[in-house]
């Protein structure tokens, strides 16, 4: 695991933009279409407002997603949209390369939904996967204490009753969320600060979820000053 500082939000989000458009050209170059975990969050949206056309081919490249909250498609809530707005369609992004989770509406209970999606993951590791991490340590939407931490079988869950709203969610389990060459959390703020000091001393995955997820080649920290204030160092 590596962790990575810097000064401020704002410079984190250029750097984030950055390694991403580096890390899709890359395995572009290896003649591979790359397949990206996209988080929902406040620095991972200022990042890919960031993301500039680089050296991509960017209708070559497959966006799934670690959560998403259960609202009708369309809807300001959804990480999806959000993404889209922010980079996706700028970036023309072609619609079958955009794997959202389903939507409410869509005719699927949401167990459902989580199997469906679960079905059209990819069996090959992920290229990378993008995770914020919320002020109580959460990760897509694992939250503390939550039964969906231990789910060892399922690739994707259905969340009821998210502490944070909207309380209906869908998320990757950690077995999906591990099945990835390069896992990078990204984080930013004072509010951070003790679910990332926690992630990088004793923290356990029932009072940390972010503890829990390592990739297959790297694990990365992204981190502002504020975040990593906490962090306690041998
Ligand atoms: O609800 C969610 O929250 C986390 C973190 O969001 P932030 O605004 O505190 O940065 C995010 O990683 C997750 O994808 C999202 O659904």
């Amino acid at each position: 695991m590596t962790t990575e500082v810097w000064p401020t939000a704002e410079e984190l989000a250029a750097i984030i933009a950055e390694r991403i458009t580096e890390k899709i050209a890359a395995v572009q170059r290896e003649g591979r279409t790359p397949t990206i975990v996209l988080t929902g969050g406040t620095i991972a949206i200022d990042a890919y407002e960031q993301i500039q056309d680089g050296d991509v081919d960017w209708t070559n490249v497959e966006f799934y997603w670690g959560d998403e909250r259960f609202v009708p498609a369309g809807d300001a809530d959804r990480n999806d949209q959000q993404a889209k707005d922010a980079f996706l369609d700028r970036l023309g992004v072609p619609a079958e390369r955009i794997h959202a989770m389903p939507a409410q509406g869509a005719g699927l209970e949401m167990a459902e939904a989580a199997d469906q999606y679960a079905a059209s993951l990819p069996a090959e590791p992920f290229d990378l996967v993008l995770l914020g991490v919320g002020p109580d340590g959460h990760i897509a939407s694992l939250f503390p204490g939550h039964p969906q931490l231990h789910e060892t079988k399922r690739l994707a869950v259905e969340v009821f009753d998210s502490p944070k709203p909207p309380p209906e969610r869908i998320s990757l389990t950690y077995p999906a969320l591990r099945n990835a060459q390069s896992v990078w959390l990204i984080v930013a703020g004072e509010g951070k600060a003790e679910a990332v000091a926690r992630a990088h001393a004793h923290g356990t995955i029932e009072d940390t979820p972010a503890s829990g997820v390592q990739g297959l080649t790297e694990t990365v920290w992204l981190l502002d000053v504020a975040a990593s204030s906490l962090i306690v160092t041998a």
